[in-house]
C-alpha cells in the first residue's frame, strides 16, 4: 500500500472523533492514525452525548391518495426540525387554551428528510459506530418511534434495498476479509466470554447452522441474488452497478483491509456470530430456536442473567456462526419469520415486540494457536411502535401487547431521564431503574460506560399521529443530554474469558497485553506478566516515582475534566433556566392577555346590567311620581293661594308686632292703666300672643318648605312628563301623518270605488238598451219574418260581411247599431 492509502486511513481514524483504533483497545497507539495522545484527549473521547439520528418518513403513494395533511414536520437544518400542531390536534386545542405551543422546535445529532436513501443514511448514522465495533468497542443501535414510522425499515429495510443492519453486516465482512476465522470452535459465551469447543460440539454447531438455514432454503435464491451484488465490488473492486447497495458506499468510504492490516497484528483472525431474539411481552423468545417453528409447540422463555461483572446475557440464547453478509441476511430473515408482527389499523405489517439482533467478533490470533484478544458486541434493536391504544383501536391480545409495549418505553423513558439527572452534579443521584424492564436491563452495559449507544428517532408526517410523534421528539429531546461514558476496555469490563467446552476457564486474558507482546504464539500468559518482586529497590522506587508522577498527572487532568464538565453543565442548566423562564414568561403574557379580554368582556356585561337596572328603578319612579297635569295644576294653585295667604299673615305679624312695640313702651302701661287693665296681665296676654304668633309663623315656615319641596318635586315631574309630552307629540304628529296617508288612500280608494260603481251603472244601463234593442228587433224580426224572408237572408249575408272588420267583431250582431249608437258606445269603451 502506498502513502496515499496510509494518509486516507490516518484521515479516517482521527476524523472519526468518537472511533477508537484496536490500538487502544489492546493498549498500543496506531502507528498510521493521527496522535491521539495526552489524557485529556482520551478523556474527552470517554464522554460524549448519545447521538440521536432523526429520520423523517417520506409519505407513501397511498397516503397521498388520501390527501393526508402535510405541513407537520418541517425540516429547518440538518441539525433542527420543527413540528407544526395540525388544526384539529389536541396539541393545537390545548394552546388555543393557553396551555403549551403549537409550534415545536427540536435539535438532533442530525436530520435525514424524506428523500434520504438507506445508503446516506448508513454513512450519516451507523456507520462510525461500526467503525468503533470492529475496533473492538460495544455498540448500541436502537430505534424509537410510533407504529408505521419506519423502524423497521431503517433496521432492516427491504431485499431490495437493504437497512443499516445488512449495510453494517457488509462493512465488518469487509473488514475482516482475508482474516476471517472459519472454523466454529470459538463460540460466544455468557455476556462477554469465549468458549473453546470440542470437536463434538463444532459438529453439532454445525448441524444447528445447517437445519437452520435449510429452513429458508427456498427463499435463499433472491438473497443470494442481492446480496452476490453487495459482494460484487469486495471481491473485483470494480464500480458498482446498484446504487442502492451498501458496498457502493462502502467502496468509497471504507478503509481498504490493508490500511488495517498495517494497524493490526498480521496474525488476527475474527470470527463472526449472530443471535437474534425478541421480547414479547416481557418474555424474551429465541427467534432462531429451530424448535418455535414448529406448529402448537410452546415457545420456550429464556431468562435474563447476570455474569460475575454484573453484566447482563440472555441465558441458552442461540449463537449462529456466519462467515458472511449472505448468511446473516438468511439468518435475519428466518428470525423475522418467527417475529410476533400483527396488522394493526396504522400498520399491516405492525412489528408487537422489540427485536434484538446482535453481533459479536471474536478478535483471535493465528489459526494454529488460537488465543482470543477481544470480543466486541453490535446490538441492533428494533423497538415495537410507541402508540396509543385508542389509535391503534387495540383490545384484546393486541391491547395487552400494546401496554407491555407502552410499560417497557416507559421504563427506558425513565432511565434516560434518571441517567441525565445523574450528571447533574448539584441534583441528588436518582436511582436508575435498568431492572423493571427486560429491555433496559439489556441495554443497561451499553448505558454504563461498557459501550456506545445511538438512538435513531423514526417519525412519519401524519397529523393523525402527531401527538403521539411530539411526545416522541419530547423523548428523544431527553435522550440527547444524555453524556455517555465509554470506559476503556481495561476499566469498564472483566477481560474475556476463555472457558472449556466443560464451561471451566482456561485462562483469562488481559486486554492491556498488545498482540505484540506475544513474542511466541507457544508461550503462556501467565509468563508475559511482570513479576515486580525480582524488581531491585531503586528500580522500585522510581516506578513508585513514575507512578506517583502519572497519579498527579491523572488528578490535574480529572479536575480539568470535571471543572469542563461542570462548566458545560453550569451552561446548559443556564440556557435550559433561561429557556424555560421565556416560555414562562410568554406563556404568562398569554394568560394575562387572555385574562384581560375577559375582564373586559365582563365589566362590559355589568355596565349593561347596570344600566338597565337604572332604568327600570327610573321608570318605576316616574310611574310612583306620576301626577296628571290638572292634579298639578290644582296643586299649584292651592300652592300660589297658601303663599299670598302666608304673605298676608306676614303683614298681619308685622302689624301686629309694630303694634306690641308700641303697647310696650312706659306710655302704654299708663295707658293700660288708664284702660282699667293690670300691666302684668297684659304682658303676659302680649308675650302668649307672641308666642303663639311665632309658632304659628314656625309652623308656616315648616309649611313653606315642605311645599316648596314638593314644588320642586313637581317641576321635575313636570319637566319629565314634558319630556313624555314631547314624545308622545312626536309620536302623535307622526301617527296623524300616518293617518293623512291613510285618509289620502281611503279617499282615493273611494274615488274609485265610486268610479267602480259608475262604470257598473254605465254596463247596466247598456245592459238594458242591449236588451231593449233585443227585443226591439225581436218584434220586428216576427213581424217581417214572412214577406222579408229574401231581405234577412241579404241582411244575414251583409252581418257576415261586416264581422270580418274589426267592429263587425267587436260587436256580433248589433252590426245594424245607427252611427249615433255607435259613437255612444265607442265613447262608453273609452271610458272603460
Ligand atoms: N424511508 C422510507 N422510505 C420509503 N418507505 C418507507 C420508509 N420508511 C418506512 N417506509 C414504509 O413505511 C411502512 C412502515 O414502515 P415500518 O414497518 O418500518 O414501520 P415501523 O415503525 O417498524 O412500524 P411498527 O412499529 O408498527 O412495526 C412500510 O411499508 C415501509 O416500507
Amino acid at each position: 500500500m502506498g502513502d496515499e492509502g496510509k494518509s486516507r486511513v490516518s484521515v479516517e481514524l482521527s476524523d472519526g472523533s468518537e472511533s477508537e483504533s484496536f490500538s487502544d483497545l489492546v493498549g498500543k497507539p496506531s502507528p498510521g492514525s493521527q496522535p491521539l495522545s495526552g489524557e485529556e484527549e482520551r478523556e474527552r473521547r470517554a464522554y460524549q452525548p448519545l447521538r440521536v439520528f432523526l429520520r423523517v418518513r417520506p409519505f407513501s403513494v397511498a397516503e397521498l391518495e388520501n390527501h393526508e395533511a402535510q405541513g407537520c414536520v418541517t425540516i429547518e437544518d440538518p441539525q433542527t426540525v420543527i413540528l407544526h400542531a395540525p388544526k384539529e390536534s389536541p396539541a393545537m386545542k390545548n394552546c388555543e387554551r393557553g396551555i403549551g405551543h403549537s409550534v415545536h422546535k427540536f435539535t438532533f445529532s442530525q436530520v435525514f428528510g424524506p428523500e434520504t436513501t438507506q445508503s446516506e443514511f448508513f454513512e450519516g448514522s451507523t456507520k462510525e459506530i461500526v467503525r468503533a465495533y470492529v475496533n473492538g468497542v460495544n455498540g448500541l443501535v436502537f430505534t424509537y418511534g410510533v407504529t408505521n414510522a419506519g423502524k423497521t425499515y431503517t433496521i432492516q429495510g427491504t431485499s431490495k434495498d437493504f437497512g443499516i443492519l445488512p449495510r453494517s453486516l457488509d462493512m465488518i465482512f469487509n473488514y475482516i476479509r482475508g482474516r476471517q476465522y472459519l472454523k466454529m470452535n470459538f463460540k460466544p459465551y455468557l455476556s462477554n466470554d469465549v468458549k473453546k469447543l470440542e470437536e463434538a460440539q463444532v459438529k453439532q454447531e454445525e448441524a444447528i447452522k445447517t437445519t437452520l438455514l435449510a429452513s429458508l432454503k427456498e427463499e435463499t435464491e433472491s438473497i443470494s441474488n442481492t446480496v452476490a451484488n453487495m459482494c460484487h465490488v469486495e471481491s473485483t473492486s470494480s464500480k458498482c452497478t446498484s446504487r442502492n447497495l451498501p458496498s457502493d458506499s462502502l467502496e468509497k468510504n471504507f478503509v481498504p483491509i490493508d490500511a488495517y492490516r498495517t494497524n493490526i497484528h498480521q496474525r488476527t483472525q475474527a470470527s463472526v456470530w449472530v443471535s437474534f431474539c425478541e421480547i414479547y411481552n416481557e418474555y424474551v423468545y429465541d427467534l432462531l430456536s429451530v424448535l418455535s417453528t414448529l406448529k402448537n409447540q410452546r415457545r420456550r422463555v429464556l431468562r435474563i442473567c447476570e455474569d460475575q461483572g454484573g453484566n447482563s446475557y440472555i441465558k441458552d440464547l442461540k449463537w449462529i456462526n456466519i462467515q458472511s453478509t449472505e448468511e446473516g441476511c438468511k439468518v435475519l430473515k428466518i428470525g423475522n419469520k418467527n417475529r410476533s408482527f400483527a396488522c394493526t389499523r396504522m400498520n399491516e405489517q405492525s412489528s408487537r415486540s422489540h427485536s434484538i439482533f446482535s453481533i459479536r467478533l471474536l478478535i483471535l490470533t493465528d489459526e494454529h494457536q488460537p488465543h482470543v484478544l477481544g470480543v466486541s458486541e453490535l446490538t441492533f434493536c428494533d423497538l415495537a411502535g410507541s402508540e396509543r391504544c385508542n389509535k391503534t383501536q387495540a383490545f384484546g391480545d393486541r391491547l395487552k401487547e400494546a401496554g407491555n409495549i407502552n410499560n417497557s418505553l416507559h421504563i427506558l423513558g425513565k432511565c434516560i431521564a434518571a441517567l441525565k439527572q445523574n450528571q447533574n452534579p448539584k441534583m441528588k443521584p436518582s436511582y436508575i431503574p435498568f431492572r423493571e424492564s427486560k429491555l433496559t436491563r439489556l441495554f443497561q452495559p451499553f448505558f454504563c460506560g461498557k459501550g456506545k449507544a445511538c438512538m435513531i428517532v423514526n417519525i412519519n408526517q401524519h397529523a393523525s399521529t402527531y401527538d403521539e410523534t411530539l411526545h416522541v421528539m419530547k423523548f428523544s429531546a431527553i435522550a440527547k443530554q444524555v453524556i455517555q461514558t465509554v470506559l476503556p476496555k481495561s476499566l469498564g469490563d472483566f477481560p474475556p474469558k476463555l472457558v472449556g467446552g466443560d464451561g471451566k476457564s482456561i485462562v483469562r486474558f488481559d486486554v492491556n497485553t498488545s498482540v505484540d507482546d506475544f513474542p511466541d504464539s507457544n508461550e503462556t500468559f501467565a509468563e508475559e506478566e511482570v513479576d515486580i518482586t525480582i524488581l531491585s529497590h531503586e528500580d522500585l522506587l522510581k516506578t513508585a516515582e513514575n507512578l506517583k508522577e502519572k497519579l498527579v498527572a491523572e488528578r490535574q487532568s480529572k479536575l480539568l475534566l470535571e471543572v469542563n464538565i461542570r462548566r458545560e453543565m453550569a451552561e446548559a442548566m443556564f440556557r435550559q433556566l433561561l429557556e424555560t423562564e421565556e416560555a414562562w414568561s410568554n406563556r404568562l403574557e398569554d394568560m394575562k392577555d387572555s385574562y384581560e379580554e375577559k375582564l373586559e368582556s365582563k365589566f362590559e356585561l355589568y355596565k349593561e346590567a347596570i344600566k338597565k337596572h337604572a332604568y327600570m328603578c327610573a321608570m318605576e319612579q316616574i310611574e310612583d311620581h306620576y301626577v296628571p297635569i290638572e292634579e298639578f295644576i290644582a296643586e299649584q294653585e292651592k300652592v300660589e293661594d297658601r303663599e299670598s295667604k302666608i304673605l298676608q299673615l306676614e303683614r298681619q305679624l308685622h302689624e301686629q308686632s309694630g303694634r306690641l312695640l308700641t303697647l310696650g313702651s312706659p306710655r302704654s302701661d299708663v295707658l293700660n292703666t288708664e284702660n282699667g287693665v293690670e300691666p302684668d296681665l297684659t304682658d303676659k296676654m302680649m308675650k302668649r300672643a307672641n308666642e303663639g304668633l311665632q309658632k304659628q309663623c314656625l309652623e308656616k315656615d315648616e309649611l313653606i318648605k315642605s311645599l316648596k319641596l314638593k314644588i320642586q318635586k313637581l317641576n321635575e315631574t313636570v319637566l319629565e312628563a314634558n319630556e313624555g309630552y314631547r314624545k308622545m307629540a312626536e309620536e302623535n304628529s307622526r301617527l296623524k301623518h300616518t293617518i293623512m296617508l291613510k285618509d289620502q288612500e281611503m279617499n282615493s280608494l273611494q274615488n274609485w270605488a265610486k268610479r267602480v260603481l259608475e262604470l257598473e251603472e254605465t254596463v247596466s244601463s247598456l245592459q238594458k238598451e242591449l236588451d231593449e234593442r233585443k227585443k226591439h228587433f225581436s218584434i220586428e224580426d216576427s213581424k217581417q219574418q214572412k214577406p222579408r224572408r229574401g231581405l234577412l237572408a241579404n241582411l244575414k249575408s251583409t252581418v257576415a260581411g261586416t264581422a270580418s272588420t274589426p267592429l263587425g267583431r267587436g260587436w256580433g250582431k248589433h252590426e245594424e247599431a245607427s252611427p249615433s249608437k255607435k259613437h255612444i258606445l265607442f265613447a262608453h269603451k273609452a271610458k272603460e
